[in-house]
């Protein structure tokens, strides 16, 4: 008789949403959106203006619900418990929201509500942070964007990509298994897009999933490895980012280039059309 054979070990996907319908006031505007990302992946989400990209992130995160389709966190249906191990960072948030209020004081509101320790999920699942830990969590998350100089200024008075570094900074001190992040390259210059993507390497090295809305590629070329493009509410293109062509051929790349050729009638390699 055969031996029984053992269960593949195939770890699940962090994040497997399935045909996913939204509708905002009575207009549907995702018709079935599928994605996936598994540990350690980082995926770029990309398309033209209004195709979709936020309205999904959102939905993924649990901020807007789907009308169809399945969700699934960590291997099983999302529930609040699973999406207390995310972190989010959404879309042309200042960081103190207009209130006075410094760097590690955003970062530590990341924590406020959060259940966990230096243990991670497992902690979480404990207790809520001890608050004398939570500072020094924070002022760890302000260190890995490369501002713990910053701890103590007024986000008010700080540039946008100063304010965005808080922003993520504030997702990462939660320790996220996974990671939704909604364009948060706009504008920041290149010097904080490097940090970023040195960011990015080491929460990939460490097995945490990513999914980012970027229109730019630019310094996370090398990290990407699938790129998943909105067109009007449908995906279009699933899969690797076309390695060979460069930025911009990648999908969802709307700006203008003067000093360069007009793009092809199809639209480049992935059939994407330009703006
Ligand atoms: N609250 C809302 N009510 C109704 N329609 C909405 C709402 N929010 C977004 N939409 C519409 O949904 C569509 C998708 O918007 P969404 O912001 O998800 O696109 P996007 O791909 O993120 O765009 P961008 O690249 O400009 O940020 C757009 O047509 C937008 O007008």
């Amino acid at each position: 008789m055969p031996e029984p054979t053992a269960p593949r070990d195939v770890p699940p996907s962090l994040v497997e949403a399935r045909d996913v319908r939204v509708s905002l006031q009575g207009t549907e505007i995702l018709h079935g959106v599928s994605l996936s990302a598994a540990h350690g992946e980082v995926v770029a989400l990309m398309g033209g203006n209004g195709s979709g990209k936020s309205t999904f992130v959102r939905t993924l995160v649990g901020a807007i619900p789907a009308s169809a389709g399945a969700i699934e966190l960590f291997g099983a249906p999302a529930t609040a418990q699973a999406r207390a191990r995310l972190g989010y960072v959404p879309q042309r948030l200042t960081a103190s929201g207009g209130v006075a209020a410094t760097a590690l004081e955003v970062v530590m509101s990341g924590l406020l509500g959060s259940r966990g320790d230096s243990a991670g999920v497992a902690g979480r699942i404990r207790g809520l942070v001890p608050p004398r830990d939570r500072k020094e969590r924070a002022l760890k998350a302000l260190e890995s964007v490369g501002i713990p100089d910053l701890a103590t200024r007024d986000c008010a008075r700080m540039s946008g990509g100063q304010q965005q570094r808080v922003l993520i900074a504030r997702a990462l001190v939660r320790d996220p298994e996974l990671l939704f992040l909604d364009e948060p390259m706009a504008g920041v210059d290149l010097e904080s897009q490097v940090q970023f993507a040195h960011t990015i390497g080491h929460l990939k090295e460490h097995g945490v999933g990513v999914v980012i809305v970027l229109h730019e590629i630019g310094p996370l070329a090398r990290l990407i490895d699938r790129a998943v493009v909105l067109e009007q509410g449908c995906v279009t293109y699933d899969g690797p980012p076309p390695k060979d062509l460069g930025v911009h051929a990648l999908p969802g790349h709307d700006h203008e280039h003067p000093h360069e050729d007009p793009p092809p009638p199809d639209g480049g390699a992935l059939g994407l059309e330009g703006p």
